[in-house]
């Protein structure tokens, strides 16, 4: 079986800081995977990288086996800032550029995800608040019928009754074949969906287990191992 990610040795520096050192990483498709450290760990870096947006890394990346920044892009969506627009953008344009941009964007998808949401296409991107700026990102990002789905802090600027809704709806949005990986702060919130966690820590993943691994192993739910894990209460040798 092809793997959904397969990335070896990599290896990334931003001027002089070291950001990534020797990682390794085998995601198969189908699975959501929560990928979880401290702030400055890496996390965005990496979803960067594997989509195929930051360069000049060493080691390899692949995607369903696509190596190239530029093959690896169409198999990826990734939830980006949405900086290429204007602020007096409508919604719906940025719609219709996603649409002509990713031939794998499903506008029965976006209607369905946007009503879902309570988003109404016909705003301008420079009056919504933070949080449905937050919640048009997701719209767009799981609108693709892509292979592998990069979500980066999604849930960050949204209220935690949307929150919730949003989180254990999910799975619905996404095809079974595809993977998922999600970063996120709140990591009760989002433990129920994930089949694997990848932690990063001092530049490289410390550990990549499936969940029920986690529960049978360290008898602890997600969030306290991920504690563990960064508190050093459970050491490398453990892993
Ligand atoms: N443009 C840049 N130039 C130089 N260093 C950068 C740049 N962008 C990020 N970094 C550095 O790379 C490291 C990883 O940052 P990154 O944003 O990937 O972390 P993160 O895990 O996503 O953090 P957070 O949880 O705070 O979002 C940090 O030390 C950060 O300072």
């Amino acid at each position: 079986m092809t793997e959904a990610i397969d990335i070896t040795n990599l290896n990334y520096r931003r001027n002089t800081k070291q950001i990534l050192t020797n990682v390794t990483l085998q995601l198969n498709p189908g699975k959501i995977v929560g990928l979880l450290g401290e702030n400055g760990a890496g996390k965005t870096t990496l979803m960067r990288l594997i989509a195929g947006l930051a360069k000049g890394e060493k080691g390899t990346i692949a995607v369903h086996g696509q190596t190239t920044a530029a093959t690896r892009r169409a198999f990826v969506s990734f939830s980006e800032a949405l900086q290429g627009f204007r602020p007096g953008d409508k919604l719906s344009q940025i719609r219709d550029f996603y649409a002509l941009a990713y031939p794998d964007f499903s506008a029965k998808k976006y209607l369905d995800l946007i009503t879902f949401l309570q988003i109404d296409d016909d705003q301008k991107l420079a009056t919504l608040s933070k949080g449905t700026r937050e919640k048009f990102i997701i719209a767009l990002t799981l609108s693709r019928e892509a292979a592998v789905y990069l979500l980066d802090e999604p849930f960050s600027g949204i209220d935690s009754m949307s929150r919730k809704r949003i989180i254990s709806s999910i799975i619905r949005w996404k095809q079974d074949s595809a993977t998922m990986v999600i970063s996120d702060h709140y990591v009760s919130e989002i433990a129920a969906l994930l089949d694997e966690v990848v932690i990063i820590k001092d530049h490289t993943i410390c550990t990549h287990k499936r969940s029920d691994q986690i529960r049978r192993e360290f008898g602890l739910g997600i969030e306290a191992f991920y504690e563990s894990v960064y508190e050093g209460d459970i050491s490398d040798d453990q892993f």
